[in-house]
């Protein structure tokens, strides 16, 4: 934006000052140097060239300049070399260093040139208005072509949003939607029970206004022909005063996306030759058919959570979506309003606007309810309840809904020695194990062990660009060997350490992770030895202590051994390596150094 597209205006302020002053104005821009305006001689002056001008001397100084005798500059004369009553006052039309153009103000007959002589210092005063007057003209038009540029990029944002998106405001309703927001919001569905849903959402819009709070809030509404359930978050505007901007998404969505993210990544492929594990896939598929309640026991990184992902797959909820609640990754403090949702305002800190809970995010789905066997005795009380009725009542609420949600328990715990010692309810033990799975460690399926290796190269071949081919048998026999204390899990991450480092065809020994190569003192720690090295592996010190209290010991030092290795004191990024290497999950490390009081 510059002068020139400011010429309607400039020619109605140089003919209104040219007819007062009776004088002749033009006015040139300064980039590129043009003429934009003019009246009388210059109205029809076109110039291509502006070297050695006045103008272009004014617009290199910045300073205003008047020319009564234009000889004395031998400038610009060719043109008026007849007319001796030419004279001229210019002046700059800026800003601190930023030049926008010249004011020229010219006499080109006696009388003119007896007023530009007269009154120069009046003169002056007048093109210094004129040249603020024009300044404030081109600043107010950038401004409106940047707040148009800015709702252009706005109305853009808007629709590449991929949520319904709506700005509202104190008493102005409406002031932007998206495509996506109209269609949620039924904008052109004139019916009673439309505007009614409108309506509820502008009351959320209100409210968060009224807060000044971020809302969360759910919208149902229903009519004969459609329903909408729709999650809206209303954030005020900040530093835009009485605006609000809503987001607005299905709950169903909202579920949906759930079920991507819990699906990503995770091939549904459980990989066995082993005749107990194909009859435990053969029962996934009868067990799918129907919503009894299962638990899945076994030690950490069978497959537990594998079969309960193939349970959903294979069942009719598969559409919908499988939540996975981790019991010993929440905290106890946590872990009820995670499962159950709560109302705004049921406890202190609960955020603004309640939270849906697992529950029901997981509604017409499949929960999944992984280490159950850490879940607190109070919350155990309340699932209960929940198994039996088939209700849930967010925190803070006495409203009961209906629930239809598939669960699937998994635990690595002795439930029942847990029932002996009163950590375990006993009613809600039989409450889920209507049909148990038991998912036996690798160390019992050894004939796993190569089929397994292969799909896990073939995995990371894909993720990490690699072309390996397979395995040496010396170093199947290793693995083979192996007690694998992690299971599937720990098996998994060892071919990936594998893949990760091998140059050649096959993987090979002397890629094979320290605590497999069977070298070093290190060597068997954190894992269980093949019978053979474990008969050797040195442990007199312990010798004579009950087995539990040696295994807790020997577990204590692996545990030890390994936070050492960072100090004492590994971080998450640590940890998580720590894991990989140990075959366990996060929360079973955390939980690990807690029972062995190294937390
Ligand atoms: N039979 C199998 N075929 C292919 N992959 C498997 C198989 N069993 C386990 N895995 C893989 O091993 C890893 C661990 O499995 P999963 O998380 O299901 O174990 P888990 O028993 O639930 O563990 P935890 O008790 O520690 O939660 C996952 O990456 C899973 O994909």
């Amino acid at each position: 934006m510059n002068l020139i597209d400011l010429k309607p205006f400039l020619d109605d302020v140089t003919d209104s000052f040219a007819a007062v002053l009776d004088l002749e104005f033009t006015i040139i821009n300064s980039e590129p140097m043009q003429r934009v305006s003019g009246t009388g001689a210059y109205r029809d002056m076109h110039r291509k060239h502006w070297e050695g001008t006045y103008s272009a001397l004014v617009k290199k100084t910045g300073k205003p300049m008047v020319v009564l005798e234009p000889s004395e500059y031998r400038l610009e004369l060719e043109r008026f070399k007849q007319n001796t009553e030419y004279a001229i006052i210019l002046y700059p039309i800026a800003r601190g260093d930023r030049m926008e153009g010249v004011i020229v103000l010219a006499s080109f007959t006696p009388e003119q040139k007896k007023t530009l002589t007269e009154r120069t210092q009046k003169l002056l005063n007048y093109l210094e208005k004129i040249a603020s007057l024009i300044l404030a003209k081109l600043e107010q038009e950038r401004l409106l072509e940047e707040l148009t540029a800015g709702n252009a990029q706005l109305s853009e944002v808007f629709e590449s949003v991929k949520d319904g998106l709506l700005l509202c405001g104190l008493g102005k309703g409406i002031m932007q939607i998206n495509t996506r927001g109209k269609s949620l919001l039924r904008m052109d569905d004139a019916s009673p029970q439309a505007e009614r849903l409108r309506e509820e959402v502008m009351e959320v819009a209100r409210e968060a206004l009224d807060r000044h709070q971020i809302l969360e809030r759910q919208v149902d509404c229903r009519a004969d022909q459609w329903e909408r359930s729709l999650v809206i978050e209303a954030r005020p505007v900040r530093g835009n005063a009485g605006s609000v901007i809503c987001i607005m998404r299905p709950f169903q969505e909202l579920q949906n996306t759930i079920t991507q993210n819990a699906n990503e990544g995770v091939p549904f492929l459980l990989v066995t030759r082993n005749a107990r594990m194909n009859q435990l896939k053969e029962k996934v598929k009868q067990v799918a058919q129907h919503s009894s309640n299962v638990l899945i026991t076994g030690e950490s990184g069978t497959g537990k959570e594998l079969f309960a992902r193939a349970i959903h797959r294979a069942s009719p909820r598969r559409s919908s979506p499988f939540v996975t609640v981790n019991c010993a990754a929440i905290p106890e403090t946590l872990l009820e309003s995670e499962l159950f949702g709560y109302e705004e305002g049921a406890f202190t800190g609960a955020k603004k606007g309640g939270r849906i809970g697992k529950f029901m995010l997981a509604n017409t789905g499949t929960l999944f309810l992984d280490e159950i066997g850490d879940m607190p005795l109070y919350l155990q009380a309340k699932l209960l309840r929940v198994l039996s009725d088939r209700q849930v009542d967010r925190i803070g609420s006495s409203k009961l809904v209906d629930v239809d949600v598939h669960i699937i328990a998994a635990t690595n715990k002795n439930l029942e020695e847990m029932i002996g010692k009163k950590e375990f309810r006993e009613d809600l033990y039989y409450r889920l194990n209507v049909i148990p799975f038991y998912i036996p460690p690798l160390r019992e399926r050894c004939e796993d062990i190569l089929p397994l290796i292969e799909h896990f190269i073939e995995k990371y071949n894909c993720k990490l660009g690699k072309q390996i081919r397979g395995i040496s048998p010396q170093t199947l026999a290793r693995l083979e060997k192996y007690g694998w204390p992690g299971n599937v899990r720990e098996l998994e991450n060892c071919i990936e350490y594998m893949v990760n480092f091998e140059m050649g065809d096959l993987l090979s020994e002397k890629n094979l992770p320290q605590r497999l190569r069977g070298e070093g003192e290190n060597a068997p720690v954190g894992a269980v030895p093949a019978a053979s090295a474990m008969a050797a592996a040195p442990l007199p010190l312990w010798e004579g202590l009950p087995l539990k209290e040696q295994l807790r010991r020997y577990e204590a030092r692996v545990f030890r051994t390994q936070n050492e290795r960072y100090g004492g004191r590994p971080n998450l990024q640590q940890i998580r390596a720590i894991c990989r290497e140990l075959g366990i999950s996060l929360s079973s490390y955390y939980r690990k150094l807690e029972e062995l009081g190294l937390s």
